[in-house]
This record gives structure tokens, sequence and C-alpha cells, in this order.
């Protein structure tokens, strides 16, 4: 009975499965076909869109599916060649129209196929590529594929007698209307199946497209500025008729690069992609497609530019993510001893112009090693954790504390003179003994060493004047009484 409700839940999944795939499937062929007819209503001269959305999702569908999407494809490149064929009103012959949409659909996946595997071989071969690389990479084969498509779609077209051989003036439109659409279109294509396909998400490099949860409100203040720059510009060249003011469009490259550096990746793909829309859309509607060929390569150059944008941010969170690393102790959070020194340097001018003292504490554990030999180095650890936890917990927020390496800390102390350093060493020292210990009767001894740094002298100074002191003390016979077995 079980074993049947098992069986029928696993049927079940299985069908729920396969419907999602030939969901994905019928969802990705009727995107293209929709973005197809979109860029034919672009249409400028026969053949030369301002800009060919569906090359964009063509070579995003082949990175991120691989050649699982040919079957999607391949039909609608052959789908469209018909269309074409209604739309001019050609009426040509059904067997005519047939090759030459394998021919266009042979052309097309080739082209872009061929550049999607050498993006992923390019890319995979690098353990982990940065967004340069990756936008390189990304740059080259748009420009190449689409280049191929183009010449060899060309060469198909006049092949079957669809356009008239040589045509001269068909290459450049069809060309950059190619290489705008891929793009701008493929990283908000490879954004959006990225979600369904997660396994590409390693391989963009510093490029995630995962969705972050920052405010929405300034991004769309952005996206509105920009279609605003974007209306303003066609406007005005359709009303001055003025092929100038066409190149305008070029300085959209300063509000896209604001929305690259400060929002994620994928909202500035979506950026990019909505503001060329805009554009295509714009320009078709204005009717001022003579500047055609200008507002293509503006579409192009902004995206293009704005991609490498986005190794910005990516570079700025790994300087973070470095200087953190360099400048904080990885185990107790406490300041490593090359920042523990420059921030006091910066520390004590800054008292000094305000006439202020400053007083360094230096402290070392009493007999850290039996307590590791004893209890093992974890233990240890969480001695040394819960040590810099007390000292933050009893300094104020202006003390700096520091390891100087092992079971040594040093705390600088702004605005203290030497008599009130030592009161708060022996604040802390007090403290520090009611800390929780591994063996019950065992109790953490910590010898400290004070110095008031003097007129004049360095920190480097009065640290080994502390250190010396802290000798002194651990050879007392306090510390040596104060056993930790
Ligand atoms: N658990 C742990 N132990 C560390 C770490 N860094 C250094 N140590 C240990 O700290 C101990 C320091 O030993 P010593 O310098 O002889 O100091 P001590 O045993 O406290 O002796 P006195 O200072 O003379 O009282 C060594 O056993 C090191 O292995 C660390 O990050 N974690």
């Amino acid at each position: 009975m079980e074993q049947n409700h098992f069986g029928r839940l696993r049927a079940l999944a299985h069908l729920g499965a396969g419907r999602s795939a030939a969901f994905r499937y019928v969802a990705l062929a009727v995107s293209w076909l929709v973005l197809w007819r979109l860029s034919a209503l672009m249409q400028y001269d026969p053949h030369a869109s301002l800009w060919f959305p569906p090359a964009g999702l063509s070579l995003a569908a082949l990175l991120v599916m691989g050649w699982r999407a040919l079957p999607v494809l391949v039909p609608c490149a052959i789908a469209v060649t018909f269309w074409i064929d209604r739309i001019y009103g050609t009426h040509f012959p059904t067997r005519e129209l047939l090759a030459s949409g394998v021919l266009f659909a042979t052309v097309h996946c080739l082209s872009y196929g061929l550049g999607a595997l050498v993006m992923r071989r390019t890319i995979r071969r690098n353990a982990s590529p940065s967004t340069p690389t990756v936008v390189t990479t990304f740059l080259l084969v748009s420009a190449l594929a689409s280049l191929c498509a183009t010449v060899l779609g060309i060469r198909a077209l006049e092949a079957t007698g669809m356009i008239a051989p040589s045509t001269p003036s068909l290459w450049l439109p069809w060309w950059i209307g190619d290489l705008a659409g891929a793009l701008v279109l493929t990283p908000l294509f490879v954004g959006l199946l990225s979600w369904r396909y997660p396994q590409i998400e390693p391989w963009l490099g510093g490029l995630s497209f995962l969705p972050q949860s920052r405010g929405s409100g300034s991004y769309a203040g952005k996206l509105a500025l920009e279609i605003l720059a974007v209306v303003a510009v066609l406007a005005a060249d359709a009303y001055f008729h003025s092929p100038e003011t066409a190149f305008a469009m070029f300085f959209l490259i300063l509000p896209q690069m604001w929305v690259v550096y400060t929002e994620s990746p994928f909202r500035g793909a979506l950026s990019i992609a909505l503001v060329s829309t805009a554009i295509a859309v714009l320009v078709a509607l204005f009717g001022i497609t003579r500047d055609a060929l200008v507002y293509q390569f503006a579409i192009c150059v902004i995206a293009a530019s704005a991609y490498f944008g986005f190794a910005v941010p990516a570079l700025v969170a790994q300087n973070r993510h470095l200087s953190e690393l360099a400048s904080t102790d990885g185990l107790t959070g406490a300041a490593t001893k090359t920042h523990f020194f420059e921030c006091s340097e910066r520390e004590l001018a800054d008292s000094r112009s305000q006439g202020l003292p400053v007083s360094l504490l230096v402290m070392d554990i009493d007999r850290f090693k039996a307590i590791n030999d004893g209890y093992g180095h974890a233990a240890g650890d969480q001695i040394l954790l819960n040590l810099v936890r007390t000292l933050r917990h009893q300094l104020r927020q202006s003390d700096l504390i520091g390891r100087f390496g092992g079971d040594e800390f040093m705390v600088l102390l702004p605005g203290l003179a030497l008599d009130r350093a030592e009161a708060t060493a022996e604040r802390l020292r007090r403290a520090l003994t009611e800390l929780r210990m591994p063996g019950p009767d065992l109790g953490l001894s910590v010898s400290f060493g004070v110095a008031a740094i003097g007129d004049g002298e360095s920190i480097m100074e009065a640290f080994r004047r502390a250190d010396e002191r802290l000798l002194a003390a651990k050879r007392s016979p306090r510390a040596a009484d104060e056993t930790v077995t």
C-alpha cells in the first residue's frame, strides 16, 4: 500500500518535472518568436533591423542549456523564414522557403552555438574567472558570432534567391543589429535562465545574477532618468531633423555607468536592456531611421562599456575583503600588528594635536602553553576569543585592541595618562580572572606592561618600554605563583 502511494508520488513528480521542462521549451520558443516579430517591426531596410534581439536569446540559451536549446531554436528559425515571406508578400514556393529556412537555422545556430562553445570552454578553463575575463570573452564571442551569422546568413539568402546577390550595404546594419541584440540581451537572458539552471553561476566569475534584496526605489528612479534622457535625445533628433543630435545618445553612458557601479549585475543588465529597447522602439516610432546606424552603434558602445563597469563593484568588494583579512586577526577579530601600529600612529597624532595623553598596554597570558597542552588548541582558541570579547566589553569604543601574535595582545588607550592606564590594566586583569575556563580549578592569569607615550616618543619606543615592564611582571612572584595546571 505504502509502496503504491510512493510509486504514485514518483510518477506525479516525473510528470511535473516533464511538464516544467516542456514549459521551459515552449516559453523559450514563444519568447524567441515574439522578439523576432518585435525586431521585424523595427526594420529600416529589408533584412536590416535596428537590432536583432533573438540573437541575444539564442546565444544565452546555447550558453546556459548547451545544444539542448537546438530543438527550440532550429524550428523557430525555420518558422520565421515563412513569416518573412508573408510579411514581405513575396510568395516564394514552399520548397524554396523550407530550404532557405533550414539554411538560415543552420547558419544562425552554428554561429551562436560555436560562439557559446568557445565562451564556455574559455571560461571553464579558468578556475575562478575574473569579471574582466568573462566580459572580454563575451564581447569577442558576440562580435565574431554575429559577424559569422551575418556573412553566412547573407550568403544563405543569396543562395536560395531570397535576396539579390551582392547587396553590399546590407552586411554592416545586419551585423551591428545582431551584435546589438547579442550584447544587450544575452547577459539579461543568462541572468533569467540561470535561476532555472543554477549550474551557470560558478563560471560567471564575479558576475552573480542572483537577485539581491537591495531597495528598488532608487533603482526605479535611475531607470526613469535614463528613459527620460533617451526620449529627450530622440525627440530633439525628430524635431530638429539634424543627424548630429543622434550622437548625444552616447552621453547615456554616464547614467548607465552610475547604475552599473551602484546596483547588482542583474539590475545593470536589465537597465542596459530597457534603455536599448527604449532606443530601438522610439527610433521606429518617431520614424528617425535615417540615423539608425548611429543609434545601433550607441547601443553597442554603451552596453560594451557598461559590462566592463561590472568589474568595479566586484573589485571593490574583493578589495574590502582583502583589506579586512590584512587588518583583522582571523581568530579574535583584534587588529593585526601592522594595522594596530598604523591606526595607533594616527590616533597618537590626533590626541597630541588636542593635547591629550595616550597610553599603551601590552599583555600576555601566563602559562598559556600549559592550557593548550592540557586541554587542546580548540580550548586555547576559545580562551583567546573570550579574552578579546572581555576586553571589548571592558574598554571604550575609542580604545584599540591588537594581537601581537600568539597569546600577546596590546591596547592603545587614547586620553589616558599612566595612572589611569594602570588602573585600567588592573580592572582588566580582575575581569579576566572571571573568564570561564576549561578546567574546574583553572583561573586565567594575565600579565600586563603599561607605558604612557611620552612627548616626541614613537609608538614603537613606548611599546618597547611596555614590553620590558611586561617581562618584569612575568618574572615577578605573583605571575609565577598563579599556575594554571
Ligand atoms: N590555541 C592557540 N594557541 C596559540 C595560538 N598562537 C600561539 N599559541 C600557543 O601559545 C603558546 C604560547 O606559549 P609561550 O610563548 O611559551 O607562553 P606561555 O606558555 O603563556 O608562557 P609565559 O608567557 O611565559 O607564561 C604556545 O603553545 C603556542 O602554540 C593560537 O592562535 N591558538
